[in-house]
């Protein structure tokens, strides 16, 4: 049998003491999807990392084609066909396509190589190749985010790479997009090319992935087949034993007589939200489901007064609000936790405790000090509900995984208690036995009396959490069903659908 592309072996890694891969063993064979999971903080992107040359390994060795190799910056791995997407897009958005393909090569080209016809010829050839439909000239930042996607793949593959790692590369594409990049992820694979893919979401990795590894507390616990695992062994992998990770929806009990916290009437703002309209009353949580794109993150950014309202009115307790910014959204006692809640909400040179107490500082005082006791109570307990991985609460938020900068942004607004929460996509990146925590927290605070409006586009998530569920699509809301009249998936996935 032929050697494997890539062998990590014994792979350890140490930070300030503390061990956060152990002895990981990581096989790939040329031409395979290998979907990398785990919980938050399980080291899926240290060891990538260390494959990549960014980190080192303690102890432990890399094998190429069964060479022995050392990685120990970018170029190592560039030399080692090594390629890795991350994220947060490493793209110029003033510049083309081309020249962001072309940019990264050795400087005393970099100047020169703006609109040189040969990069732009090349970048022509890569992206038909790939079917994708980008002009080398168009400015990056002129494209939506897919493209983004498209135009790093393409970046990745304007050198020889055998190895391309996707961190999360869907967290930001509608599903027209993720479905293109299914695509080209099939195509690279007939190419041989080896793709390492990190994703939290269950359903991906079973519609395109070959094998599946999966660390937990940085050992690896398994590697399959994955037509030969099913998705509740796979949880449980990723969980251990300790965590319920049952999605189940409970019936919860508020009143819908008398005056709404929240009334929308006729709603317009921009292109993407027309005439919405509804009502959400004390204790109720609110599902918004619909297709990316249709109006749902938009509809959430007008009522908290980001983007203008051009049309409709706002009342709150039966009185009508003017909300022109988001400082009339939160004295009016509305909060939204955004989408992309880890580049706006999160300072990462703050510690888990700065970041966690900073919206609620006032309420700390104590005198013309701050109640430090208080401080940390609140953060312990935010830690350990959602289970935040850190060491301690004053651990910098750049040193914690992905997903769990994500928590320390939801802790940082739950423990604000504001009336009215709009969370938009709650759950993105984080993994599975955090969202069950998740979904509880909701569930307590609209029993403590809150207002919540949940969107999101994992449709388990939002049957799990809602008392009721609006559906927008292409701006409007169409329907609007009762929670216990939803009996399946499928009725949900149906109306999303416009029908
Ligand atoms: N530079 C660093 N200094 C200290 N600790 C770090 C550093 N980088 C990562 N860690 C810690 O290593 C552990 C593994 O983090 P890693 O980012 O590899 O997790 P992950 O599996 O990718 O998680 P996620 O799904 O949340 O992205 C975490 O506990 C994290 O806090």
């Amino acid at each position: 049998m032929d050697k494997p592309l890539l062998s990590m072996k014994g792979i350890s890694k140490y930070f300030n003491g503390i061990k956060v891969l152990d002895s990981v063993d990581f096989t790939l064979n040329k031409g395979e999807v290998h979907a990398l999971m785990g919980g938050n903080g399980a080291g899926k992107s240290t060891l990538m990392k260390i494959l990549t040359g960014v980190y080192q390994a303690d102890e432990g060795e890399i094998y190429i084609e069964g060479n022995k190799v050392t990685i120990k910056d970018a170029n190592d791995a560039k030399n080692n066909y090594i390629s890795m997407i991350f994220q947060e897009f490493s793209l110029i958005p003033s510049l083309t396509v081309a020249e962001n393909i072309f940019l990264a090569r050795e400087p005393k080209n970099a100047i020169g190589i703006l609109n040189d016809k040969k990069s732009i010829a090349r970048t022509r050839e890569i992206l038909k190749e790939m079917e994708i439909d980008i002009n080398p000239k168009d400015i990056v930042g002129d494209l939506g985010v897919g493209y983004w996607q498209m135009t790093e793949i393409a970046k990745a593959l304007s050198h020889e790479t055998k190895i391309l790692i996707m961190d999360e590369p869907t967290s930001s594409l509608t599903e027209k997009e993720t479905d293109v990049l299914f695509k080209i992820i099939n195509k690279l694979k007939k190419k041989g090319i080896s793709i390492i893919y990190i994703s939290h979401r269950m359903d991906e990795i079973f519609r395109i992935c070959d094998k599946i590894t999966i660390l937990r507390d940085g050992k690896k616990v398994a590697t399959e087949q994955c037509n030969q695992i099913d998705m509740e062994t796979v949880i449980q992998h990723i969980v251990g034993d300790d965590l319920d990770k049952s999605f189940e929806w409970k019936e919860r009990y508020y009143s819908t007589e008398g005056t709404p916290v929240l009334e929308v009437k006729n709603l317009t703002s921009g292109s993407k939200v027309k005439d919405i309209s509804f009502q959400l009353y004390s204790g109720e949580i609110l599902g918004i489901a619909g297709l990316m794109g249709s109006g749902r993150s938009e509809l959430a950014r007008a009522i908290f007064g980001i983007d203008p309202i051009n049309k409709g009115e706002i009342y709150i307790k039966g009185k009508k609000h003017t909300i022109k910014s988001p400082s009339d959204a939160v004295n009016a006692g509305i909060a939204l936790i955004p989408e992309d809640r880890r580049l706006q909400g999160l300072i990462l040179d703050y510690s888990v405790k700065e970041n966690t107490i900073l919206p609620i500082l006032s309420k700390l005082k104590k005198g013309i000090f701050i109640d430090h006791r208080k401080a940390n109570m609140i953060t312990e307990k935010f830690v350990k509900r959602l289970n935040i991985k850190t060491d301690h609460i004053f651990k910098t938020a750049k040193l914690l995984s992905g997903g769990n900068q994500q928590k320390i942004v939801l802790a940082k607004w739950l423990a604000n208690d504001p009336e009215i929460l709009i969370l938009d996509e709650p759950t993105i990146g984080v993994d599975i036995g955090a969202k069950t925590e998740i979904i509880d927290i909701i569930r307590e605070l609209a029993d403590s009396g809150k207002s919540i409006i949940v969107i999101s586009s994992e449709l388990q998530e939002l049957l799990a959490v809602s008392d009721r569920i609006l559906v927008i699509h292409e701006g409007r809301n169409v329907k609007e069903l009762k929670r216990k009249e939803i009996h399946s998936e499928e009725v949900l996935q149906h109306a999303i659908q416009g029908h």
